[in-house]
């Protein structure tokens, strides 16, 4: 078959140069062209090895229309450049090439005669013009090829370059987003910061109000800057958005021109499937069909290349696709990273304003709470003021206030528990108030009876001041008779000198001339004047020696009438001495508490006496201790039974401490003229056998020592004395005593003194007329009650100091019961109490003991032991009291 095909080869290839030898020959003679020459030349190389002018003329035309390819294949693969070599093999085709356009040319030429059926086409030529018109095709398939190879360098070219862009890109947009990440996560840290409130301390310190106004600030200003930040952030995604949306279309406009050259190829391909197809139904030549063969898996080759063109350009697509997802999904994070923050930054804001109104509410809150403390401190303010002014606090419990706190409503409670308690006591205030008013109005009938007797006292003093001034004007009378003797003689010679004087002048008038009569009775009027002057002169001096000499008569009389006073004076000291004594130098008292509002369920039949009656009782006593004796009154008693209000008394009905020393100060006064005193005062208290200053605020422990002075007397060193100037002064020092001393509320007495309580009243005195000194001491003694402790509920403290306080009573009544059987060892020194009132109870002294009972029957025990106690010390004789007085010179009296 080879063979044969050679064979027909060679046959065509004679015939075709047969025929255009005798063409040129006929024709054109030696005409210059040389295309079928070089045919044929070309086609014989192919065969022979010899290459013709046409043959490289063809080679050279194709080399031109695939030069533009192949200029852009130098950077293609090694591959592709080793096509290159097969071009050459294309100079046989291109010889046919022409050889078929001639062919076509001609038979154009000669279908006049086909049609006519001159000339009938065979069937080898047929068979070659099919064949010249695959290998068209085959070139035609070999350019597109070509093409393809170009688009894939085009693509590949584009790939790294698209690559290389989007790295540049998402480097930057990384960078970008780092600076971003960076900024808000330093603002986070900011806001975070901002946001951790200082707790709003109840007290909160006010200053915290202008930290958390700048922290505020700060925070809407970061807010600010966030939301520009976000503004920026926005814009730059929009531009990414842009670039995106820029790339996505040229990409797409890439993909479908690819798309739109597969498809042409496509088509291509399939009509060359239809070609074939046809072309063997219509040759039906075997070897023919085995070219066609070839051509097909050639066909196939292509489609393969195609098939991986389109991978390639799939690949293409997929790359800028997995690029712009991957930008998408940076987008996105970017976007949604945009959405958190702006989220984030909603939230702070709304945090941000959420604590500006929590900061105005609790600022507001502050404010209402601290209103309303400053309207209940002005309530309480009121309400003390009220408690110092003892009105009624009634209003108060009615009110209402409104309780936020529970401070503020234990407080409210407290001060309700305390108006209640304060009405209470007021109500038994008024109670008392009431009884006092009665007592007040039978002082008043006693005080009547008392300005009676006060009256007919001044009476005889003015009858005396009377006899007095008679004599006093009866001097005077004297006095002034000599002086008007003297005045009258004065007058007598001066209504002479001038009546002289007168009828001198008269004599002037009548004779003016007579000059030397006239001179000479103006050195008599002279001398005449001269000698009254003398005359007055003598005169005034006699009036004054009588005036002296009555005066001293007066005096005389006047220091009569002192003396007579002085006489008078001590003859009343006397009888008062005398009347003491006939009272007896130890003298007991006996007051009844009355019953009170609280224990009113028992009937009050006890006589009353009120805190004056009991202090004129006393009274001599206090004078006494101003003429120099030793004074001692003391109040004994059971708990509760009055002792202290006998001896302080309340402000408003002061007791015997009180009263004594404005006597004391009243008797100073009187005697001021005679006598001048110094008053000095201590006090002291011994409380569970301990001793201690009340008037000082250390509280040290004291000690009794004997003075050591010489005088054998006893004293506290250490002791604060604080010497009186005044009554309002005195008034001062029991008030900060009263405040010192210890007391605390049994269940017989709610304000129970534990302690005994002495108030020690030095009054010196300077006689000024002779200069003797007397020393006088009032020591005003109130004792802590004598209580059951089963019946006042001691325990603890109380009980103890209850034991300490009986046991020192039982030490007094040991004492009074040696001084009663007048032993020689009087225990004085077996308590601190009696101890420190050795002096005041031994002998020499005055005493009174005011026996406090309960009209209460169920204190009838006590009462009773009180009384047998009181009996007791009335037996006991102290003896005549001693007066300690130093004359002048020094000696004791
Ligand atoms: N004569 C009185 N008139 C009116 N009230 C009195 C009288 N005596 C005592 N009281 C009242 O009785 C209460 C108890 O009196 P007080 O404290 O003086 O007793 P006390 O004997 O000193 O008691 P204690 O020994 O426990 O200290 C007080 O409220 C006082 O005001």
């Amino acid at each position: 078959m080879y063979a044969f095909y050679s064979l027909l080869v060679y046959i065509f290839y004679t015939v075709f140069k047969k025929e255009e030898e005798d063409a040129l020959e006929g024709a054109c003679g030696a005409s210059s062209d040389e295309t079928g020459p070089v045919s044929m030349e070309t086609g014989s190389r192919r065969r022979d090895g010899h290459t013709s002018r046409v043959g490289r003329k063809a080679c050279a035309q194709f080399s031109e229309s695939s030069s533009s390819s192949d200029s852009d294949e130098m950077s293609l693969s090694d591959e592709d450049e080793k096509d290159g070599p097969d071009i050459p093999a294309c100079t046989p085709l291109a010889a046919f090439l022409s050889f078929k356009q001639e062919a076509e040319k001609k038979r154009a030429s000669q279908v006049p005669l086909e049609t006519t059926g001159k000339l009938s086409e065979s069937p080898l030529v047929a068979v070659m013009s099919h064949l010249l018109t695959f290998l068209e095709q085959y070139s035609h398939f070999q350019q597109l090829q070509q093409q393809a190879d170009q688009y894939r360098v085009q693509l590949k070219r584009h790939r790294v370059q698209h690559r290389h862009q989007m790295k540049a890109l998402r480097a930057s947009y990384r960078q970008r987003l780092r600076d971003k990440n960076s900024i808000i996560s330093s603002l986070e840290e900011a806001i975070s910061q901002q946001q951790t409130p200082s707790p709003l301390s109840e007290g909160e310190s006010p200053s915290s109000e202008a930290g958390t106004q700048a922290g505020l600030h700060r925070l809407v200003e970061s807010l600010y800057g966030l939301q520009g930040e976000r503004s920026k952030l926005r814009g730059e995604l929009r531009l990414l958005h842009s670039q995106l949306e820029q790339k996505e279309k040229d990409r797409h406009s890439r993909i479908q021109a690819f798309q739109q050259q597969i498809d042409e190829l496509k088509s291509c391909i399939e009509e060359r499937e239809e070609e074939l197809s046809r072309l063997r139904t219509a040759t039906g030549a075997t070897d023919s069909e085995k070219r066609v063969l070839c051509l097909s898996a050639e066909n196939e080759s292509l489609k393969q290349s195609l098939s991986v063109t389109q991978g390639l350009l799939q690949q293409l697509s997929t790359i800028p696709s997995q690029s712009s997802t991957m930008l998408i999904k940076e987008n996105e994070n970017l976007r949604s990273r945009v959405q958190q923050l702006e989220m984030s930054l909603q939230q702070r804001a709304e945090q941000l304003s959420q604590m500006e109104r929590q900061s105005e509410q609790s600022e507001w809150r502050r404010g209402e709470e601290l209103r309303k403390r400053e309207d209940r401190v002005r309530e309480l303010q009121l309400e003390l003021d009220r408690e110092r002014g003892k009105e009624p606090l009634v209003k108060y419990v009615t009110q209402t206030v409104e309780v936020e706190s529970p401070a503020t409503l234990k407080h409210l409670t407290k001060a309700r528990q305390r108006n209640e308690l304060l009405s209470e006591k007021l109500s038994s205030q008024n109670e008392r108030c009431k009884q006092l008013e009665e007592h007040i109005r039978k002082s008043d009938e006693y005080s009547c009876n008392l300005q009676h007797k006060i009256a007919a006292y001044e009476r005889e003093i003015s009858k005396l001041r009377e006899e007095l001034l008679k004599e006093i004007g009866h001097l005077e009378e004297r006095k002034e008779e000599a002086v008007k003797a003297a005045a009258n003689c004065s007058a007598e010679h001066f209504q002479n000198l001038q009546d002289q004087f007168f009828s001198l002048q008269k004599r002037l008038t009548a004779l003016p001339p007579t000059l030397r009569s006239m001179k000479t009775d103006y050195t008599s009027l002279r001398s005449q004047v001269r000698n009254f002057s003398d005359f007055y002169g003598a005169a005034i001096s006699d009036a004054k020696k009588q005036i002296s000499a009555a005066i001293s008569e007066m005096s005389e009389a006047n220091k009569d009438l002192l003396e007579k006073y002085r006489k008078e004076v001590a003859l009343r000291r006397k009888y008062h001495e005398q009347l003491v004594e006939l009272k007896g130098n130890i003298r007991v008292l006996c007051r009844v508490k009355p019953v009170l509002k609280e224990d009113q369920h028992e009937e009050d039949q006890s006589v009353v006496a009120t805190q004056e009656e009991v202090f004129q009782e006393i009274e001599p006593l206090v004078t006494s201790c101003i003429d120099g004796y030793q004074v001692c009154i003391f109040a004994y008693g059971q708990t509760g039974s009055g002792k202290t209000y006998t001896m302080e008394g309340s402000v408003e009905n002061p007791g015997i401490n009180q009263r004594a020393l404005k006597h004391l100060f009243s008797e100073i006064e009187e005697r001021k003229d005679m006598w001048s005193y110094t008053v000095t005062v201590s006090s002291v208290e011994i409380y569970n056998e301990v001793l201690r200053d009340l008037l000082s605020k250390d509280g040290d422990k004291l000690d009794i020592k004997i003075n050591p002075d010489g005088t054998g007397q006893l004293h506290v060193p250490g002791l604060r004395v604080i010497e009186v100037k005044n009554f309002q002064h005195i008034k001062k020092i029991l008030a900060t005593a009263r405040r010192n001393r210890i007391t605390f509320g049994t269940q017989m007495n709610q304000h129970s003194s534990r302690s005994h309580a002495l108030l020690c009243i030095t009054v010196q005195g300077t006689d000024l007329a002779t200069g003797s000194k007397t020393t006088g001491k009032l020591n005003l003694v109130d004792l802590a009650g004598s209580e059951r402790v089963w019946k006042s509920g001691a325990e603890g403290e109380r009980l103890k100091e209850a034991q300490n306080i009986n046991r020192s009573l039982l030490a007094l009544g040991d004492v009074i019961q040696a001084l009663r059987a007048r032993q020689t060892h009087i225990p004085f020194r077996n308590s601190r109490l009696t101890y420190l009132l050795q002096d005041s109870l031994g002998k020499g002294s005055k005493t009174v003991m005011v026996v406090q009972v309960s009209a209460l029957e169920s204190n009838v025990g006590e009462t009773l032991c009180s009384l047998k106690f009181a009996q007791r010390v009335c037996k006991v004789e102290l003896g005549p009291a001693a007066r300690k007085i130093e004359s002048g010179g020094g000696q004791c009296d």
